[in-house]
């Protein structure tokens, strides 16, 4: 049975109420959602892989081949300025708070000379930026601000004519190439438990939702050969590492798999991606039409859609969201419930196009919600110095103003002029307590960004994302085990900022 109050690392947050028993399916992402990487193994992998290519093909110097990647030191949420060679955390409003030049902290004044007073407000988008959006982009984002440092350092020894912006194209090249050329995924193909997760939550998890009537589907930008290699670790009988062979037996736990989904165009209208079904045995591709198996020239193809048979799950490449409504006889797009850890890859488009109902896995939220509780008093402590900071702030205001524009005598305006500079005072010392307060809580969190889902005192451009976009929010996939797949998930209270004067929050 389901434990309630479930532990608080586990539980499912929710933005957007859902009630599970509209859901007729639900669908699954691969990579980071199902399968969670070990990012000091998989992400140290990439890292390496990337120097490798850079020296190799690209012309960089062999000195990249000695240097460390530290796997704590980005998160998720921070945009990379590929221009000024600068990353950037901000807030929900997109003012950045933070900035790094390399691992050089830019000062407050050269921020926001920078940020600040422009003309026109940036949208901190592509082309001249980048967001560091999925657990993926943290090792070429570091590589990058090392770059950024070994150019200022040595510009002779960086091939000549590259700009930051150009280092930015060379190391996301790099990357790419990593994910194309089996660098990675053959060295995960021959030990996933050095890179994977074992979660042995999976397998009951998707049978509680296929007991529970859900229909179940996987749609990943992974090809077929790498998903059976993760999916049969996760879900096998085997559970274990290379040698051992693999079995279909994961594929019973799904209706429907799509591999190369090319997400997020997947999710999009209008798109026209054909759809070809994978022969599982051999992993060759047969061309279909919507799902339809075509009979290729002289061949004894059947050309019965495979359905009518009693058939157990069909895996395919490519296609698009039209396909997989059709396979699964899904009505309108709110029947349907996603969970991915990519929020424009995953989560903006289909829940936007298509309505779908979503559900965000943000790992590093059982981490942040460890902190919140470890640092609750001195949060409070930040919160009450703020008020106090306000309310001095006021006073001296309207003593000021007095002083400018009220008759005064001239014993009154010294009295006036006293009591300005004390309050002055105060008012400057309880500042910097506040900021330091605020500084010491952030650094608790993670000593050079701070708290993931804030920014100063606000939420930050990563949380308002979480909160714009994902319906629900959890720290694990898994999650979904601890509650009942027929819950009906419910937001708590809006609040305006009128309303929560006098209520003490
Ligand atoms: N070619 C590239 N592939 C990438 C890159 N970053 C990640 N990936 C691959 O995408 C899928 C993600 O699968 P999903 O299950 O989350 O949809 C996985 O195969 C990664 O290796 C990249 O920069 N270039
Ligand atoms: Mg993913």
């Amino acid at each position: 049975m389901w434990e309630s109050p479930v532990d608080m690392r586990k539980q499912i947050f929710c933005n957007r109420s859902l009630n599970m028993k509209s859901i007729v399916a639900v669908g699954f992402d691969m990579d980071y959602t199902l399968a969670q990487y070990k990012p000091d193994t998989f992400e140290s992998m990439a890292y390496a892989g990337t120097t490798k290519k850079l020296v190799n093909n690209l012309g960089y110097p062999k000195d990249l081949l000695e240097w460390k990647f530290d796997w704590k030191y980005m998160v998720r949420g921070l945009v990379v300025d590929k221009k000024r060679g600068n990353i950037l955390k901000m807030d929900r409003h997109k003012y950045v708070k933070v900035a790094y030049h390399g691992f050089q902290r830019v000062s407050r004044e050269e921020r926001q000379a920078t940020y600040g007073f422009t003309l026109s407000r940036d949208s901190y988008d592509e082309p001249d930026y980048a967001l560091i959006d999925t657990l993926f982009s943290l090792a070429e984002a570091y590589l990058f601000m090392q770059l950024v440092d070994f150019r200022d350092q040595f510009p002779e020894k960086i091939p000549s004519g590259t700009d930051y912006a150009q280092m930015y194209k060379d190391v996301r090249a790099a990357v790419d190439l990593c994910h194309r050329d089996g660098t990675l995924k053959q060295a995960v193909a021959h030990e996933p438990s050095k890179y994977i997760n074992d979660d042995k939550q999976i397998v009951p998890m998707l049978k509680m939702l296929r007991q529970s009537g859900r229909l179940t589907f996987l749609v990943t930008n992974s090809l077929w050969d790498y998903t059976h290699v993760v999916m049969n670790f996760l879900c096998g009988k085997s559970g274990t590492d290379g040698g051992t062979p693999r079995d279909d037996e994961w594929l019973s736990y799904f209706d429907v798999v799509v591999t190369g989904s090319a997400k997020p165009t997947f999710f999009q209208d209008g798109n026209r991606s054909p759809l070809f079904e994978v022969d599982i045995s051999t992993g060759m591709l047969q061309n279909t039409d919507r799902g339809t198996p075509i009979g290729g020239i002289g061949l004894n193809t059947p050309i019965l859609p495979q359905r009518a048979v009693k058939q157990a799950c069909r895996v395919f490449q490519g296609g698009s969201v039209a396909h997989l409504h059709r396979l699964l006889s899904i009505a309108a797009g709110a029947q349907v419930l996603y969970v991915g850890d990519h929020i424009y890859g995953d989560i903006l488009r289909s829940k936007k196009e298509l309505g779908w109902r979503t559900m965000l896995v943000v790992p590093e939220l059982e981490f942040e919600l460890e902190m919140l509780a470890q640092t609750f008093s001195i949060r409070k402590e930040v919160s009450k110095l703020r008020m106090l900071r306000d309310v001095l702030e006021d006073k001296l205001q309207s003593l000021e103003w007095a002083l400018r524009f009220h008759n005064l005598t001239v014993d009154e305006q010294h009295t006036f002029q006293e009591k300005i500079e004390i309050l002055q005072s105060e008012r400057d010392k309880i500042r910097e307590q506040h900021r330091q307060a605020q500084r010491d809580c952030h650094h608790q969190f993670h000593k050079t960004w701070g708290q993931l889902m804030k920014t100063g005192y606000q939420n930050s451009r990563f949380s308002h994302q979480v909160e714009r976009f994902a319906c629900l929010y959890t720290s694990q996939v898994t999650n979904l085990c601890y509650y009942s797949p027929d819950k009906s998930y419910r937001t708590t209270e809006d609040f305006m900022p009128h309303e929560l004067e006098g209520i003490g929050l």
